[in-house]
């Protein structure tokens, strides 16, 4: 399985890359503020509580992804594997994603981290709230505070995949088809070699 943890702050181009990649390598997508918006638009109760948080710019507590997750890869086990994109967002959810993608006899490849300054984020964002209807895109103050409890809370969750060697970051400002195609050179070093060099192979056999 290829599980890839797309990482960068807000309007880094996670939810973008993601569109392209699961086109690509047949992944499952899974977005943890995806699932929450989703639960908000349902009314459910959980979606009612990470509302006030999400409003905010702030976090939503870790047991309540790491539900959301373990629902989601027990909903989906036939996938190729996985990206997880927003998550995760703190250490604590890194080693729960450990725990529970071992209970799937499977493990997290490798962590891409898209690097994009804060000024091009913010007008990313202030671009993409025009039409996301997103509350937290809608004024720059509190966009300014998602970049924030970014990097208090969660750049650290890099140097945690940094130790384990599967942390590779690139620069996220620049054309989307040259990034994805960076993303794309990195993800192919992980998989199996089933695809190109055994079909060299094949090939080679075959001539
Ligand atoms: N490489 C890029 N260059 C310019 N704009 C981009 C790039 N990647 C994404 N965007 C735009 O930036 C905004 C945020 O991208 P998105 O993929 O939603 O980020 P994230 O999921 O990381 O918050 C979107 O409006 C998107 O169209
Ligand atoms: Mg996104």
């Amino acid at each position: 399985m290829l599980n890839l943890v797309l990482f960068g702050p807000p309007g880094a181009g996670k939810g973008t890359q993601s569109q392209k990649l699961i086109a690509r390598y047949n992944l499952v997508h899974l977005s943890t503020g995806d699932l929450l918006r989703a639960q908000i638009t349902q009314g459910t109760e959980l979606g009612l509580r990470a509302k006030k948080l999400m409003d905010e710019g702030l976090l939503v507590p870790d047991e309540v992804v790491i539900g959301m997750i373990d629902s989601a890869l027990n909903d989906n086990k036939q996938a190729a594997g996985f990206i997880f994109d927003g998550f995760p967002r703190t250490v604590p959810q890194a080693e729960s994603l450990d725990q529970l993608l071992a209970k799937h006899d499977t493990k997290v490849s490798c962590m891409v981290a898209l690097e994009v300054a804060e000024e091009e984020l913010v007008k990313r964002l202030l671009e993409r709230g025009k039409t996301s209807g997103r509350p937290d895109d809608q004024n720059e103050e509190k966009i300014r505070k998602r970049v924030t409890v970014y990097n208090t809370e969660t750049a650290q969750v890099a140097g945690y995949y940094a130790q384990q060697e599967k942390f590779h970051a690139l620069n996220g400002i620049g054309a989307i088809e040259d990034i994805f195609g960076q993303i794309c050179t990195i993800l192919d070093e992980q998989l199996p070699a089933t695809s190109e060099s055994s079909r060299q192979a094949t090939d080679e056999v075959k001539a």
